[in-house]
C-alpha cells in the first residue's frame, strides 16, 4: 500500500460517459446514480457523470444526483469545444454544461490537424479559438477545467507542432488538467513513453497544467499505455471500471489502480479502500447487465483461483509461489479448483473448505483423487459442480448418511400443441424407500426434469419438511461426444436453491434421464446436509 509520501496519481473515471459509449451498456438515470454512489465509496477523486446537453438523461442525471450528493468525488460534466465559427457563450452545448452546476468540467477538443479539417471542416487557426475561447468561457464561470486533448498522440505523431499549439491554447486560457487521449487505442507503450516526454519537453517551464492519460484498448495496451504516461509524469489517469468502453473499451480501471497502488507505490485511493475494487467491479457489472469477466486480472472470480495440482500443492505452502499479490488487498480471494488436473493438495484444500480436515498422507486422499479422475474421464466436471464434489468426498470417508433408497422411477412426456406454441406436459412417477418404508409419489411439471424433481421432493416432503424450500434454479445439459469408447453420454448441471444460498450438482449419463436424476438427487441431499449443518452450528452456539 502506498505511504503517506507517495506520488499522487489522481484517478478520473469515466464509467458513466466513455463507459456508456460501449455497446450493448444502456443505463438508467438510477443505474447512473447508483454507479456514480459506488465509485464515491471506492474512493475515486473525479467521477465524469456523462455529457449534458447530448441527451435528456445525462441533463437530468446532474440534477438527481444533487439530491443525494457525493461524500468525497468531484462529479465531472464533459463537453465539446464550441462550434466552429460560433461565439462560446451562445453555445447551446456549453450552456448545457453551465446548467449542470459542477465545480468541474471536462472539455475535448481536436488535437490532430486531420480532424480539424476533415472532421470539423474547419481552419487550423478556427480550431485553436474554438478550444481558447470554449475554456476561457468557462473559467470565467468559475469553472475548473480539464481538457481532453482528443487524439493526443495520433495528432502529436501527425503534426507535432500544431499539436503542441492546441496543448497551448489550452493551457493559456486555463485549463487545470492537459489530459493526452489515445483516442483510437492505436499506439503502443514505447511511443506513449516517447511522447509524453516530449510533450512535457517542449511546454517545459511554461507547463502549468497537469498531464493526464487517457487510453483506448484498441490493441490491448491500455494499461501498459496508462502506466508507461504515469512513469513520464502523467499525473492523471482516465479509465473506466471493467474497461467499458467505445469498441474495445478504455483503460480497466480494476487493473491500472492495483499496479499503480501496489506495485507502483503511488498513492491513488484511501488506503482502506482498494479491498473495495473486487466487489466494486462486479456490482458495477451486474447494473450494466453484462456478466462479469471471471478472468479480469486482479478482479475476476478466476483471478486466484488454482487448478493445476503442482500449483495448489506450492500455494498450500506459500501464496507468492503462485500469486503476484494478494488477493485481499483487492477484496478477491483465493480458491481451489477440483478437477482431472487436481493432485493430492487440491482435495486436502477443498476439503478444508467444506470444513473436513485431510491428512495428505491419509490413503482416503488418493482414493478421491483417483475416484476424481476417474469421474472426469467419463464426463464429470466438478470444477463446475462444487456440491457434488463434497458430496463424493463425504461418501468417501463414510460421512454421507444415505437418506433414502430409489426403488425405481418413470417418466411419461407429452407434447400438445396450444396454438401456436408446442407444449411439453410431463408426468413422473417415483418409488424411494425411507427407513423401510416404501413410498410411491407422482408429479407433474413442465419437462420430465422438472415432473422428476417434484415427484423425489413430494415423496421425502415427510421425512424431511425441509424439503419445502427447495427448488431448481438452473439447468444446463451438455452432450459429450465420447468419453469412454464411442459412446455419448450427457452431463448435466442443476442449480438448486433453498431461498438464502445457491448450490450446483452434477451428473453424467449415456441416457439424459437417469444424468438428470443424479444431478437431482445431489441437490436435494446437498440441501439437507447445508440445512443440518446450520442447525448444528446453531446448536454449539
Ligand atoms: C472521443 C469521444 O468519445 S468524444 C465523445 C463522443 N460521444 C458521443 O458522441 C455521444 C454523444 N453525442 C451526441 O449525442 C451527438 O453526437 C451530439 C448531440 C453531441 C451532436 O449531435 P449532432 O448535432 O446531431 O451532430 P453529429 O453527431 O451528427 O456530428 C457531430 C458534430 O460535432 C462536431 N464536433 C466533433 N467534435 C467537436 C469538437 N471537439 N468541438 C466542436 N464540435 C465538434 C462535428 O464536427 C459535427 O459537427 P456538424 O454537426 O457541424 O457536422
Ligand atoms: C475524449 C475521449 O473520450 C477520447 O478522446 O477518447
Amino acid at each position: 500500500m502506498a505511504a503517506d509520501s507517495s506520488p499522487r496519481v489522481w484517478l478520473y473515471d469515466t464509467t458513466l460517459r466513455d463507459g456508456a459509449q460501449r455497446e450493448g451498456i444502456a443505463f438508467s438515470i438510477e443505474d447512473k446514480i447508483e454507479i456514480a454512489h459506488k465509485l464515491d465509496a471506492l474512493g475515486i477523486p473525479f467521477i465524469e457523470g456523462g455529457w449534458p446537453g447530448a441527451n435528456p438523461k445525462d441533463v437530468q442525471f446532474f440534477w438527481q444526483l444533487r439530491e443525494e450528493p457525493l461524500q468525497q468525488a468531484e462529479i465531472v460534466a464533459f463537453c465539446s469545444t464550441r462550434r466552429p465559427h460560433k461565439v462560446a457563450a451562445d453555445d447551446p452545448m456549453l450552456q448545457a454544461i453551465l446548467a449542470a452546476g459542477t465545480r468541474w468540467v471536462t472539455l475535448f477538443g481536436k488535437t490532430w490537424d486531420l480532424h480539424v479539417t476533415e472532421g470539423l471542416k474547419t481552419t487550423l487557426d478556427e480550431n485553436l479559438a474554438m478550444i481558447r475561447d470554449s475554456i476561457q468561457y468557462l473559467r470565467s464561470q468559475g469553472r475548473h477545467v480539464l481538457y481532453d486533448a482528443e487524439h493526443g498522440f495520433d495528432g502529436y505523431k501527425a503534426n507535432p507542432e500544431y499539436a503542441l499549439q492546441t496543448l497551448r491554447a489550452a493551457q493559456d486560457a486555463g485549463a487545470d488538467w492537459l489530459v493526452l487521449c489515445d483516442t483510437n487505442g492505436g499506439t503502443l507503450p514505447q511511443d506513449i513513453a516517447r511522447i509524453v516526454r516530449e510533450i512535457v519537453a517542449e511546454l517545459g517551464r511554461d507547463l502549468t497544467a497537469q498531464i493526464g492519460i487517457h487510453a483506448h484498448n484498441d490493441s490491448g495496451t491500455a494499461v501498459a499505455n496508462s502506466l508507461a504516461a504515469v512513469l513520464e509524469g502523467a499525473a492523471m489517469v482516465q479509465g473506466t471500471i471493467n474497461g467499458y468502453g467505445e469498441r474495445c473499451g478504455n483503460v480497466d480501471l480494476c487493473s491500472v489502480l492495483p499496479n499503480l497502488q501496489i506495485k507502483l507505490g503511488y498513492d491513488c485511493l484511501p488506503s482502506d479502500r482498494l479491498a473495495l475494487l473486487s466487489t466494486t467491479s462486479r456490482a458495477i457489472a451486474e447494473i450494466a447487465n453484462l456478466a462479469p469477466d471471471d478472468h479480469a486480472p486482479f478482479v475476476g472470480q478466476s483471478a486466484f483461483a488454482h487448478k493445476g495440482g503442482i500449483h495448489v500443492s506450492a500455494v498450500e505452502r506459500n501464496p507468492l509461489t503462485y500469486e503476484h499479490v494478494p488477493p485481499e488487498a483487492i477484496g478477491n480471494q483465493r480458491r481451489i479448483v477440483i478437477s482431472e488436473q487436481a493432485g493430492i493438495s487440491n482435495i486436502v484444500a477443498k476439503a478444508r473448505s467444506f470444513g473436513i480436515q485431510l491428512d495428505k498422507k491419509d490413503p482416503a486422499c488418493r482414493e478421491i483423487l483417483q475416484t476424481l479422475k476417474d469421474l472426469e474421464h467419463r464426463g464429470y466436471q466438478f470444477e463446475v459442480a462444487d456440491a457434488s464434489f463434497e458430496l463424493l468426498v463425504r461418501a468417501a470417508l463414510e460421512r454421507r448418511p444415505e437418506r433414502f433408497q430409489l426403488m425405481g422411477f418413470q417418466v411419461h412426456c407429452d407434447m400438445l400443441r396450444d396454438e401456436k406454441t408446442l407444449l411439453s406436459d410431463a408426468i413422473a412417477t417415483i418409488k424411494v424407500a425411507v427407513d423401510g418404508e416404501h413410498i410411491l409419489e407422482s408429479a407433474e411439471g413442465n419437462g420430465p426434469v422438472s415432473a422428476l424433481d417434484e415427484a423425489l421432493r413430494k415423496a421425502l416432503v415427510k421425512f424431511y419438511p425441509e424439503i419445502a424450500s427447495f427448488h431448481l434454479t438452473d439447468y444446463k445439459v451438455r452432450i459429450l461426444d465420447s468419453t469412454v469408447g464411442t459412446e455419448a453420454v450427457t452431463r448435466v448441471l442443476v442449480e438448486s436453491s433453498d431461498g438464502a444460498r445457491r448450490w450446483t450438482t452434477i451428473g453424467v449419463s449415456p441416457n439424459i434421464l437417469s444424468a438428470s436424476y443424479q444431478a437431482v438427487v445431489d441437490g436435494i441431499e446437498y440441501g439437507l446436509l447445508l440445512q443440518s449443518s446450520a442447525r448444528s452450528a446453531a446448536s454449539v452456539g
